[in-house]
């Protein structure tokens, strides 16, 4: 029986590039495979999926009224899909993952989505807590604050590299905006103080 993975972890811990791998993987074993990425991230260019150690590729857009299911069993008639990978599977809805859900279940196509437990504030995703309630498979993906600890949190910066605390949950950047810290260095940093640095935290 096909299953729903569901690899989470901060900012920067790999994960685009854990995606690629997958998919090489699964295409270079003769397996044919749908990839999806968030309509509204387009730091690769609409529809793509970039990693920060330079892989990318090509990948359908997910709007919020995309229905997953839908397309990927459009395919599935045309071409036998051997794997369904979601990149910034923060961005889906609620209803969203349930239809990934249905891909595994109903169609036997397993689903490995990739993204971000919480938001700048330390609260869940939509897509996330969907994922990690029904997933059938959860995986943390490990990056590493400057303290040398865990990195589980996202602190969104300004300009100046200061803590932004309030704002909308969806606002896309990169490492100018975020910076993945351990949970107490988040903290620390809401609260006022300082960033860590490798040398000082
Ligand atoms: N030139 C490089 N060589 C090796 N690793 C790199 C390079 N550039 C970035 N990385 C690593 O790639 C990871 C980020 O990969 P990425 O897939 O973009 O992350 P995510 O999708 O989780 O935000 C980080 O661990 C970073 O240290
Ligand atoms: C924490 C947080 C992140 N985002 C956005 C910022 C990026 O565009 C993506 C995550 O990128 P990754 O490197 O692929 O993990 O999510 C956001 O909109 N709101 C947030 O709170
Ligand atoms: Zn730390």
């Amino acid at each position: 029986m096909a299953k729903l993975y569901f690899y989470y972890a901060s900012m920067n811990a790999g994960k685009s590039t854990t995606l690629l791998q997958a998919d090489f993987n699964y295409r270079e074993r003769g397996l044919h495979t749908m990839l999806f990425t968030a309509a509204l991230d387009d730091r690769a260019g609409a529809g793509r999926i970039g990693s920060r150690i330079g892989l990318g590729a090509e990948a359908i857009a997910f709007e919020p009224t995309t229905d997953l299911f839908a397309v990927v069993m459009a395919e599935h008639a045309r071409r036998t899909v051997g794997c369904t990978l979601v990149d910034e599977a923060q961005f889906l809805s609620a209803a969203q993952v349930d239809q990934l859900a249905a891909l595994a279940d109903k169609a036997n196509i397993p689903v490995l989505a990739y993204g971000l437990r919480t938001d700048f504030r330390g609260a869940l995703f939509e897509g996330a807590a969907r994922l990690l309630a029904i997933a059938d498979s959860l995986t943390e993906l490990k990056s590493i604050c400057p303290c040398g600890r865990k990195a589980t949190m996202n602190l969104r910066v300004d300009a100046a590299g200061q803590a932004v605390r309030e704002g909308a949950q969806t606002e896309i950047g990169g490492n100018d905006r975020y910076v993945a810290l351990c949970r107490r260095h988040f903290t620390e940093a809401m609260e006022g103080g300082p960033l860590p640095h490798a040398a000082t935290a």
